[in-house]
């Protein structure tokens, strides 16, 4: 494969909401690039990313190495605007999404990246609720130094999942603490009154069936 490329803007004043499912910030990058690897001639644009994780630190992740999961991932949401028109178009189609997948490790110093995250939660605590973060977000800076990756044609994991994302999965996990996790964990699915916390968000891994796994060591 090519060379995995990406370039994207830093921006402040990004729109973070509480879905209900977890945090979503959105981050339409017009100016923003995803190409070569396993995405052909296309280039493909960054549209949002969020966060899946367990009730402890032993499970989360969408995908597992091996069998083993990890405490969470990261999902930055990129869409084929060299083919389609809108997101919601390229979702009907098997080349439309480009899903980059960053694993979480849990250790000891708190990630300043995810940390700007985790300081608005407490203003979008229920679901429906949005806030915008103050600081300069770069998506660059959530990627682990490794570029190195797995590849295959998937899903969405969150209903319907439709058939249309290309997944990209870093091998080289990034480091989060505990407490961030926790912070996570502290969302409320509900619109009010009643708190039933986002505890976990995270699709079980599917069989990968006759899917071909692919991988760059970059
Ligand atoms: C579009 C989209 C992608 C993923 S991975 C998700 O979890 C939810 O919505
Ligand atoms: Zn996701």
């Amino acid at each position: 494969m090519k060379k995995l490329t990406f370039a994207y803007e830093s921006q402040s004043d990004l729109r973070i909401l509480n879905t209900g499912h977890g945090w979503k910030v959105e981050a339409p990058q017009s100016g923003s690039r995803l190409e070569g690897g396993p995405l052909g001639e296309d280039i493909y644009q960054l549209e949002q990313f969020h966060c899946h994780w367990g009730e402890t630190s032993a499970e989360g992740s969408e995908h597992t190495v091996d069998g083993r999961a990890y405490a969470g991932e990261l999902h930055l949401v990129h869409w084929n605007t060299t083919k389609y028109q809108s997101f919601a178009e390229a979702a009907q189609h098997p080349d439309g999404l480009a899903v980059l997948g960053v694993f979480f490790d849990v250790g000891n110093e708190s990630n300043d990246e995810i940390e700007k995250i985790v300081s608005t939660l407490s203003e979008i605590k229920f679901k429906g609720q949005f806030t915008d973060i103050p600081d300069v977000i770069d998506p660059t800076t959530f990627l682990p130094s490794g570029l190195g990756y797995w590849t295959y044609l998937g899903s969405l994991t969150t209903p319907p999942c439709n058939e249309c994302v290309i997944w990209i999965v870093y091998k080289e996990p990034i480091t989060v603490t505990e407490e961030q996790l926790v912070q996570f964990r502290c969302l409320s699915a509900c619109s009010g009154e009643a708190e039933e916390f986002i505890v976990k968000n995270y699709r079980p891994p599917q069989p990968l069936g006759n899917r071909a796994l692919r991988e760059c060591n970059a």
